[in-house]
């Protein structure tokens, strides 16, 4: 398991595009019930001089799917920002023990992108500018491409491939991303409000994926408002005014 005081996200990795998807770490396949997949310790997070989160705990282990819940402002999207490395907190520890797929809120794409959806999974599967003991074995060239197949199909967006990713809508855009983590084979997914403007359908689809991912040894975390997805979910993390009140 990786410690970082100070979380530290190689946005320069290929898996960190600007639509919003962050990938890092080590391929190790943890079994379950080991260390949790990501240890936060006494989190506190400002933004400029104004305190957001204030001393969060946060354990995540292998194979289940945690909901981060809360009213608007509570500081959701902030932790998972922080936990999936792309925010530093100002003191605390994040400790995270394998690759890390973060899928944003509201994945942002210039319409001159000249990205397709497969492109974008494919993104996936570069190898990270990570340290020599963090890399993974490399993939052929067929794996790969067998990788980013199931994983389309996986999100349902086979029949959307060749789509250019800025004609994705919010929630297509996010599926995007979260195949370019399961082509990636990333072992830590943690969503920003994955139900959000979804009906109910596309809603139960989305947490069925996602409980998949877990049922495959994944750490789901996502932030949700739903109450569905919160009832459902392994576990649940309550903000409330940056505190952790569950
Ligand atoms: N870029 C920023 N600059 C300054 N303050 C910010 C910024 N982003 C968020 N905040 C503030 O930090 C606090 C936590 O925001 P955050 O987005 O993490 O909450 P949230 O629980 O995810 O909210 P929501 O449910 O509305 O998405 C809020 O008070 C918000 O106004």
């Amino acid at each position: 398991m990786t410690t970082e005081p100070a979380a530290v996200q190689d946005s320069s990795a290929p898996g960190s595009t600007a639509a919003g998807s962050a990938t890092q770490g080590s391929a190790t396949h943890e079994p379950a019930g080991q260390d949790p997949a990501v240890r936060a310790r006494a989190v506190h997070f400002s933004f400029a001089d104004v305190p957001v989160l204030h001393g969060i705990d946060v354990d995540l282990p292998w194979g289940s799917v945690t909901a981060v819940a809360g009213p608007n402002g509570a500081g959701k999207s902030t932790l998972v920002e922080i936990l999936a490395g792309v925010r530093t907190p100002s003191s605390g520890s994040v400790e995270r023990a394998a690759d890390v797929a973060l899928v944003v809120q509201r994945p942002a794409a210039p319409d001159s992108l000249p990205l397709t959806v497969r492109d974008v999974v494919t993104m996936g599967t570069w190898q990270a500018r990570t340290p020599q003991s963090h890399r993974k074995p490399r993939l052929s060239k067929a794996e790969r491409r067998q990788n980013i197949e199931e994983a389309l199909h996986r999100v349902q967006l086979a029949d959307l491939a060749e789509r250019p990713f800025a004609a994705l809508s919010g929630g297509q855009r996010q599926r995007a991303l979260l195949a370019q983590g399961i082509a990636r084979q990333a072992r830590i997914f943690l969503l920003d409000e994955p139900a959000a403007g979804l009906d109910a359908a596309s809603r139960e689809r989305t947490r069925a994926m996602l409980a998949a991912e877990a049922a495959r040894g994944a750490a789901v975390a996502c932030v949700t408002h739903d109450d569905e997805s919160i009832d459902t979910a392994d576990l649940v993390i309550r903000l409330e005014h940056g505190r952790r009140i569950a």
